[in-house]
């Protein structure tokens, strides 16, 4: 099956292969062609170029993109959409004063969604679930990673990862799968983190593994969570069964686990609200990329990750929505690149390369999404007619979506 855009206004993140990650001032950087065609060809970029270069071609279906920005879809490194229900209830309960960490400390929180989901069918969970993915492709991601961490039980923390298997196998785009079994501590561990650690060491991880369930490994490193030794010890019994860590940190606090990432090769370190010049330090010189959530922090009203003084710094950043039942019940990618822009000073060219090409990279994608690039899928959006790529995130709230397209295909 070929496909052919012509007479696109302009074809953006246009990169020669073997760029997995951008950081620092080559952030400032989006290279595109202006007045361009693209064929794809069996689900994969196969050529683009100018149209005053444009050579016969024969396509199945042709798409005139006048006026029309074409672009890698998003990617979404770090979401939650496996969940039961919702915590609506929190929300007004934060609207009357309570923070977030007083919600959870009156038994709210995370262990509340822990419920919910343990009394869920894996069918229910999954249609539940469905929707979600649904919603968030018509909004441009193209690719997405799933976590555990609201089962925090064997049981089913086992169900939700065998959800995230399903909707791999039903859906075209990459769904990458990670294990959060230490996101909180369940009702019955709560004055027993050891036995939580235990059991999830001696008995959620052989089982992930057994059934090939996640390529990844999570911890809510954080007060009143998991410490860094708790993440150091988790992290070094995932290695046994090759998970790769991608952690939550320095969301409220910092206590030090950048560095525990960093030491353990954490392919990201995420949220990064709370950052001091040390852990800015830390992540120098690293694989690690760091990925910042800026709807969490609107809709929790806490810090944004300080993007300037880390792309200050010549490090890389990624963006991602965090979508989950608490912190974040929203998966739309351009309001992320929105608030980049507007909360944390990102350029428009910084932020979509945050949410295309480091996203990729943050779960392991770069080699062959996240850029217009010969050879890799063509996971695209199309936009509507807009005057310029900056439009986007300038007008926060909007879309701007024409069509999406995974592995050429229209959905
Ligand atoms: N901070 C930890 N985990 C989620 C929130 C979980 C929840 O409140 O349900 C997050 O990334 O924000
Ligand atoms: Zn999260």
């Amino acid at each position: 099956m070929k496909l052919l855009f012509k007479n696109i206004k302009e074809l953006l993140q246009v990169r020669d292969n073997g760029v997995t990650k951008l950081s620092g001032a080559e952030m400032k950087e989006l290279p595109s062609l202006k007045n361009a065609w693209l064929l794809t060809e069996n689900g994969k970029i196969a050529d683009f170029g100018k149209m005053e270069d444009f050579p016969q071609i024969n396509a199945d279906e042709t798409i005139n993109a006048s006026g029309k920005i074409l672009m890698p879809g998003w990617i979404d490194s770090h979401t939650h959409i496996v969940y039961a229900g919702n915590r609506e209830q929190e929300f007004v309960d934060r609207i009357n004063g309570l923070t977030y960490e007083e919600i959870a400390n009156k038994g709210g929180g995370i262990p509340n969604s822990a419920e919910k989901l343990q009394q869920t069918s894996e069918e229910d969970l999954y249609n539940q679930s469905e929707k979600r993915l649904q919603e968030v492709m018509k909004m441009g991601t193209t690719a997405i990673e799933i976590k555990s961490g609201y089962g925090l039980t064997t049981q089913a923390e086992l169900k939700m990862l065998r959800v995230i298997k399903k909707l791999r196998e039903n859906y075209d785009l990459p769904v990458k799968s990670t294990f959060l079994g230490a996101h909180a501590l369940p009702k019955e561990y709560k004055d027993n983190k050891e036995g939580y650690l235990n059991l999830i060491i001696d008995e959620m991880l052989p089982k992930v593994a057994e059934e090939n369930l996640a390529e990844y490994v999570d911890i809510f490193c954080e007060k009143g969570y998991f410490t860094v030794e708790d993440t150091n010890r988790l992290l070094s019994a995932a290695k046994k069964y090759n998970l790769i860590p991608k952690i939550h940190v320095n969301q409220f606090n910092s206590i030090g686990g950048i560095k525990a990432g960093v030491e353990h090769e954490a392919l990201s370190v995420d949220h990064l609200e709370v950052m001091n010049p040390e852990d800015i330090e830390q992540l120098k010189g690293s694989g690690t990329m760091p990925v910042a959530l800026p709807s969490c922090s609107l809709f929790l009203g806490i810090p944004y990750t300080p993007a300037r003084d880390i792309l200050d710094a010549g490090l890389p950043l990624a963006l991602a929505t965090d979508y989950n039942p608490g912190s974040t019940p929203n998966g739309n990618m351009n309001l992320v690149v929105s608030l980049a822009c507007i909360k944390m000073k990102m350029t428009p060219e910084e932020a979509i390369n945050a949410a295309t090409i480091n996203a990729a990279y943050a779960i392991g994608l770069s080699e062959t999404h996240g850029s217009i690039t010969k050879g890799k899928a063509a996971n695209l959006i199309l936009t509507e007619e807009i005057p310029s790529f900056g439009f986007l995130p300038y007008s926060f709230g909007a879309n701007h979506i024409d069509s999406v397209f995974i592995n050429g295909k229209k959905i």
